[in-house]
């Protein structure tokens, strides 16, 4: 009995020992850190990086910042896309009589060229110094070397046939001899109208800066004015604004521009300008064309092919030069160039106004043999005029 009862308190006193240690063990154990919480975020969440997960892709459907409404906020508004408006068409001026309206813009070349010869003319003697001063005149002007000497001639032998001159007739020998040196016998109409065919073709070619797509620009409105319809091609495809620029002439007056792809194939652009303006039937198509430097000469062969491929629809009725009246003898230089590239057919002086060497007009008709058909006698989109022999000269000596 007594070993009974030895035997069960020594398994009471084990097991309390183990209990204790166990409970003794647990205590000693650190707290586990608590349940996190949301954390005040006082800092922007980092970047996600590379290899980061996206986050889970929410099926809700995403409302724009028009449809999120403030709490208590008006009703969301819905915003209207503008209607593209289509620019407003303009009539240009009549075509005729342009060139008396825009006379006063020759003043320049009106002092230096008319007046001065006037004056020297209207001298009591006709001695050769001022028969030289005559010459000097008509040399500034640029009006060339050999009209300049048969001008003088000319006007020599019919001064001393005159005997007295009064200011009449003076004013009235000049006109007849500088009407002679222009020329009053050749056809100046820009050639668009080609038998038993539409659409007639323009090429208009010149280099950089001389005005040439401006001047293509408003040839449309020139055109438009005298009531036919026209398509223009943006063969300049070397200067990315060319055809912007010559697009927002063409809308001015309702015509459609073709164009390419920037840096693209300017004969391409050419090509496809005459096929849509066969497609829509309009009586005529401008191609202006890359403002190519006289000197390189890929660029001049490139201006050979652009009329080649077009040639492939129909010929091309008319070849127009642009040349800067301001550049002088260089402008010649350029034409003599072009001339050997394409046939040019007719030549487009611009800018008269700023110059007083109106002469220019009768050096680079004898240059060429080909007539001045147009002149540029300001920046306005209606300055372009048909050129009248009778007005110009009319204009020089101021009537
Ligand atoms: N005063 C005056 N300015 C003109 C006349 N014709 C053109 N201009 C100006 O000349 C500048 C050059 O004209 P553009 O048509 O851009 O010249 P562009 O020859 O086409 O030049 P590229 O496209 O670079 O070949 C423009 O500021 C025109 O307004 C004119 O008859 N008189």
């Amino acid at each position: 009995m007594e070993t009974v009862i030895l035997a069960v308190v020594i398994a009471v006193v084990v097991l309390g020992a183990i209990g204790g240690l166990v409970v003794g063990s647990r205590r000693k154990r650190p707290l586990p850190p608590p349940p996190p919480t949301a954390p005040d975020i006082t800092a922007p969440p980092a970047e996600p990086h590379v290899g980061d997960e996206a986050e889970a892709p929410s099926d809700e459907s995403r409302r724009t910042i028009e449809e999120v409404g403030l709490p208590g906020g008006p009703a969301p508004v819905v915003v209207e896309e503008p209607s593209a408006e289509a620019p407003a068409i303009e009539v240009p001026e009549p075509t005729a009589g342009r060139l008396v309206r825009l006379r006063s813009r020759l003043s320049r070349s009106q002092n230096a060229l008319g007046q001065g010869l006037l004056t020297l003319l209207s001298r009591e003697h006709l001695d050769e110094d001022t028969w030289e001063e005559v010459e000097d005149t008509l040399l500034t002007a640029d009006v060339g070397v050999q009209p300049t000497q048969e001008l003088v001639e000319s006007l020599r032998e019919r001064v001393k046939v005159l005997g007295t001159r009064t200011p009449q007739e003076l004013r009235a020998l000049l006109r007849e001899e500088l009407l002679k040196l222009v020329g009053t016998d050749v056809d100046r109409a820009v050639r668009t109208e080609p038998e038993g065919r539409t659409p007639g073709i323009v090429m208009v070619v010149g280099v950089n800066g001389t005005g040439k797509t401006t001047t293509t620009g408003k040839l449309a409105r020139v055109l438009v004015a005298d009531g036919r319809t026209v398509v223009l091609g943006a063969a300049d495809t070397f200067r990315a604004a060319a055809a912007d620029q010559l697009q927002t002439w063409g809308e001015r007056v309702g015509a459609h521009t073709v164009r390419g792809p920037e840096a693209g194939d300017p004969a391409s652009v050419a090509f496809d300008a005459v096929k849509e303006g066969k497609e829509m039937g309009v009586d005529v198509v401008l191609i202006d064309t890359a403002g190519r430097l006289h000197t390189k000469t890929g660029l001049m062969d490139e201006l050979g092919k652009v009329k080649r491929v077009v040639e492939k629809h129909a010929p091309v009725d008319e070849v127009l030069l642009v040349l800067d009246a301001t550049t002088g003898q260089n402008g010649l230089v350029q034409a003599r160039v072009f001339a050997e590239v394409v046939d040019i057919s007719g030549i487009v002086l611009t800018k008269l106004d700023g110059t007083a060497k109106g002469g220019i007009v009768v050096a680079v008709q004898r240059e060429l043999g080909v007539p001045v058909k147009l002149v540029g006698l300001g920046e306005g989109a209606d300055d372009l005029a048909p050129f009248e022999p009778e007005a110009f000269v009319d204009a020089l000596i101021g009537e």
